[in-house]
């Protein structure tokens, strides 16, 4: 079943959707449980949040409840402002209002630290105008494809869904007013309890698309009074994983996740690397619902004992073709194959990412049972909010041109707090020395790359989002995921090796509704990647330049754009559908069914556009 994304009708109905969401919840699951006849497990609402989600006794512990990733660090090394930015914020502020409900996750043993007050008053506003001024209907018409058996539909509001009302109200603090078309559908798909792969474009509230249903259904079992197992002394056994490819990628999902949970009983922690062991052990003996990872140090966990994926009932991969390309597909295979995870069919899996290639999506297959394909918008297209151009620069031009860019931006008053400017390079080296140039030209810039301490990446993260140093310099470590407001210029300095990277990149700018610039230098070094962007260009209804176009009558598709071939304008897109992959591919499909039927495309499958 498929319908055409249409919500900028909703617009008129906001205002009484605001109303709604919160009478609809009240019919949620959490009353309709603790109302149920069957009273011998009841667990009174006072004492529900102390059922623990770790056995251990909570340590002796009086600090704050999250991790403090922001250390007095300076932005940037070369002499650019150093910045203690935030460093008076504190709790409160926006509480009221809310602070007398009695969720919370763990009242025992500290106040839930309210995520919508403990940041200053500037970013609250930035916030509220982010998402209120918001132009979600530059979406509208944005062709959508859903296959696979009996697909349920698409809502218009998030009223109509039961998520629950302690969400339902974060929803509302968030400003968000209407679902965007990845939610539309994918919400209630996975209510739905059905596995997922859904692409959507950047800035599309992929977040809040596997979030929402992971938190509600949590919900759902606590009111349950779900039990975990006995467990060892030092074990934790969360009931969902969200795993991303990046440290920062996963901070940011917690932090998204915590809000989307604030007083719903559901506590989200979030373990990455590069940053202290013992202190992500603490959090997590604090007790844990929803554990957001990297791999590696989830990895490190399992291998400790510290954390069981026994429980687990969701698994979200976000940015998950990235999560299972060649770099992490063992690590991700490990986690969720090799480890004591339920298999698929008895967990719900969500994969989401902007880009999914073919020969991803086959691999993901295994992951996943009797799934629905959701794409909004060509896999892999970028978004036609984001200005694309692209221009001919020799790599011995590249900085002096950067600097014209810059020099033009300053004349033009587009620079500062609210318009950041992102550069991305290739490699950690050409990061450090572009940023140097760039400070010692008058241009305050940070970096963030592999080689750099954890440390220094958030704090170049901080000094970049709160416009005291304009200028990010990123290797691809910055290049997916990062939801940073007011970036309104992307820079591919070096253009990236495949063509889905520069997808990504460039949806660091154009999000959630607005517009954004991205230039990107092209050489003859490219050559090979220019009928891929010339027809991403196309697609998201860009201006190609005439030289683009010779290169690219000239080169064959590269760097992964051919991945997306395989079907008429708007079809082939669910790889299921491919002839390239079904015909004669009976190997595949048949060794997924002896292991279990994961993958398989039913008979009853369907698929449409609109
Ligand atoms: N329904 C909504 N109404 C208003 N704003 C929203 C809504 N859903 C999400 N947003 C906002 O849109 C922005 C982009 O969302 P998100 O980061 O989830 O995008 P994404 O699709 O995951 O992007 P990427 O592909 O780059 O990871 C965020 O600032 C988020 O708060």
């Amino acid at each position: 079943m498929s319908t055409r994304t249409s919500w900028a009708d909703l617009a008129a109905n906001s205002a009484a959707e605001n109303t709604l969401a919160g009478s609809s919840a009240n019919n949620g699951s959490v009353r309709t449980t603790s109302a149920a006849p069957a009273r011998s497990t009841y667990v009174p609402p006072h004492l529900r949040n102390l059922v623990p989600s770790s056995d251990p006794p909570a340590p002796a512990y009086s600090g704050p409840a999250t991790i403090n990733y922001r250390p007095g660090y300076g932005g940037s090394r070369w002499g650019a402002p150093r910045n203690d930015y935030r460093s008076g914020s504190g709790g409160g502020g926006r509480s009221g209002g809310w602070g007398n409900r009695s969720g919370g996750w763990d009242r025992r043993r500290e106040p839930e630290v309210n995520p919508f007050g403990d940041d200053d008053d500037t970013e609250q506003t930035i916030t509220e105008q982010e998402n209120t001024g918001i132009n979600f209907d530059a979406y509208e018409d944005i062709p959508v494809e859903t296959s696979g058996e009996n697909v349920p539909p698409p809502v218009n509001t998030f009223a109509e869904i039961d998520l629950g009302e302690a969400l339902n109200q974060n929803i509302r603090r968030c400003k968000y007013v209407k679902p965007t078309p990845v939610q539309r559908h994918a919400i209630p798909i996975s209510l739905a309890g059905r596995d997922l792969m859904a692409c959507a474009q950047t800035g599309s509230g992929k977040t809040a698309a596997f979030c929402f249903p992971i938190i509600s259904g949590i919900m759902k079992m606590q009111a349950q009074s779900a039990q975990r197992p006995l467990r060892g002394a030092r074990t934790v056994y969360p009931l969902a994983l969200i795993l991303s490819p990046t440290r920062e990628l996963s901070m940011q999902i917690h932090e998204e996740a915590r809000k989307f949970s604030f007083q719903t009983g559901v506590k989200v922690v979030v373990v990455y690397g590069g940053a202290p062991l013992n202190q992500q052990l603490r959090e997590l003996e604090r007790g844990v619902d929803i554990i957001v990872a990297t791999p590696g140090r989830l990895v490190d966990l399992l291998e400790r004992a510290r954390v069981s994926l026994q429980m687990v009932k969701y698994l979200a991969l976000d940015e998950a073709d990235r999560m299972l390309d060649m770099g992490f597909e063992p690590q991700i295979r490990k986690i969720v194959e090799q480890n004591d995870m339920p298999r698929p069919g008895a967990r719900q899996t969500m994969l989401f990412s902007a880009t999914f290639p073919k020969v991803i999506q086959r691999l993901a297959s295994d992951f996943l049972f009797n799934y629905v394909f959701l794409a909004v918008g060509r896999v892999g297209s970028s978004t036609d909010l984001i200005d694309q151009r692209v221009e001919f620069v020799h790599e011995s031009d590249k900085r002096s041109h950067l600097m014209d860019l810059l020099h033009a931006q300053r004349a033009n008053g587009v620079q500062g707090k609210q318009a950041l400017t992102l550069v991305f390079v290739e490699t950690k080296k050409g990061a450090d020395s572009l940023e140097h140039w760039l400070c010692v030209n008058g241009f305050p810039a940070t970096s963030i790359h592999g080689d750099r301490t954890q440390q220094e990446r958030e704090q170049a993260l901080r000094s970049f989002r709160s416009g005291n140093t304009p200028i990010l310099v990123a290797t691809d470590v910055a290049a997916r995921g990062l939801d940073i407001p007011h970036v309104a210029h992307v820079v591919n300095f070096d253009f990236p090796n495949d063509i889905d990277d520069y997808v990504h990149r460039i949806g660091r700018t154009g999000r959630a509704g607005k517009t954004g610039l991205a230039t990107a230098f092209f050489n003859e070094g490219n050559a090979s990647l220019a009928r891929s962007l010339a027809d991403l260009m196309q697609e998201s209804k860009q201006e190609v330049p005439v030289w683009l176009s010779r290169y690219s009558a000239h080169s064959s598709y590269g760097g992964g754009r051919s991945r997306r071939s395989g079907g008429g304008r708007f079809g082939g897109r669910d790889f299921r559908r491919d002839s390239s992959f079904n015909r004669g591919s009976s190997d595949y499909y048949g060794g997924a069914n002896t292991s279990g039927g994961y993958g398989g495309y039913g008979s009853g499958m369907s698929s449409a556009w609109d």
